[in-house]
């Protein structure tokens, strides 16, 4: 057995974001209409603030219009509440995304209630997530969208394949799920409460993994051959004792890469896989949000 092909997420990404920049102009040029995304920031999270500043930095190259909103951890849910609604009533803004987690004293599910979903670029409201289920035209969630693009890059036709999703998150595993049901996959979705998860794994042609352990899946969890995509992130300290000092981190994904990676068709490494791509999804989905909003195509 050969080894794995290493899927390149971070090239794939940047050729998508090329894509974005082209149609971002030609919505300026044909329309007068600017993309706008803002992004609501609650606390000081170390990983949110870098996802929150590589957000803004991609949304201006693209040629969008970006807007960050950094709130105190101890906003009131009201105060949080009133920026959504008067974002969602801004007509230079397209996508509204309340970065998450937010603090134990605000409840995730109604800020996202709050945001219209026309503007729901996370594709985490009731509606969308109706939509998506429903096969409907929806905003979809980010990373499950870059997902599904790395796999259709990687294998062309999905129909028929067998594919595990590990996680059901909302915000990930349960609309990847979707996503390869209307593929025509075969869909397992496993979580903590699965038994025989190895046994599971193995009868995967595609296996996306989204739990956020560690290096949790093993070489010999993989049938020969599968692809395999890994969502998940820990971090850890530098391995560099001086620069883990300082404060480094080191990104760790749910899947054991080197070892998986002799039994793999295909496989996306961590850092430089999956993240890159939900970053470039964010942009084009800002995109497919302003069209609908001023009636254009899509
Ligand atoms: N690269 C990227 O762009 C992104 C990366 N992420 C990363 O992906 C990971 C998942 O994110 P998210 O879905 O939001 O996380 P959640 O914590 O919301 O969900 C984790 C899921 O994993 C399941 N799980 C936990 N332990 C086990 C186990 N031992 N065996 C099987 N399943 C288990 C949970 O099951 P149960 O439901 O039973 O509790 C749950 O469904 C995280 O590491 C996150 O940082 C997330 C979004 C974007
Ligand atoms: N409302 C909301 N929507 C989200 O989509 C959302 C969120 N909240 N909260 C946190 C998770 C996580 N997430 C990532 C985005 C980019 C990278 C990314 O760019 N990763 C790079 C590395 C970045 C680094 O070095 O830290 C990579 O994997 O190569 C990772 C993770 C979006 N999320
Ligand atoms: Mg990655």
């Amino acid at each position: 057995m050969s080894e794995a092909r290493i899927i390149d997420g971070k090239a794939f990404a940047a050729k998508l974001r090329e894509q974005v920049a082209a149609d971002v102009q030609a919505l300026k040029v044909e329309h007068g209409v600017t993309p706008g995304l803002a992004v609501v920031l609650v606390g000081d999270d170390a990983a949110s603030q870098v996802y929150v500043r590589n957000k803004g930095e991609q949304t201006l190259a693209a040629g969008m219009h970006s807007e960050t909103h950094r709130l105190p951890a101890d906003v009131s849910q009201d105060d949080l509440l009133a920026l959504v609604g008067k974002l969602n009533a801004d007509p230079s803004i397209h996508g509204v995304l309340v970065q998450f987690p937010v603090p134990d004293h605000l409840k995730q599910s109604d800020i996202v209630a709050a945001i219209s979903p026309d503007k729901d670029v996370d594709g985490l409201t009731v509606t969308n997530a109706g939509r998506l289920a429903s096969g409907l035209p929806a905003l979809t969630p980010c990373t499950p969208l870059g997902c599904m693009m790395l796999l259709k890059d990687a294998l062309g036709d999905l129909r028929g394949k067998s594919a595990v999703v590990i996680g059901r998150s909302n915000l990930m595993g349960k609309p990847m799920a979707q996503m390869l049901l209307a593929a025509d996959c075969t869909v397992t979705i496993a979580h903590s409460r699965s038994q025989d998860l190895p046994g599971i794994v193995r009868q995967a042609d595609i296996v996306v993994a989204a739990v956020g352990r560690a290096e949790m899946v093993k070489a010999d969890w993989i049938k020969p051959g599968a692809v395999v995509i890994d969502v998940g992130i820990s971090r850890f300290p530098s391995r560099d004792p001086v620069a883990a000092a300082a404060g480094k981190t080191r990104l760790v994904g749910d899947v054991a890469f080197d070892e998986v990676k002799a039994v793999a068709g295909a496989i996306t490494p961590v850092p430089g896989g999956v993240g890159p791509m939900t970053i470039a999804c964010l942009l084009a989905n800002t995109v497919t949000a302003a069209k609908r909003l001023n009636g254009i195509g899509a």
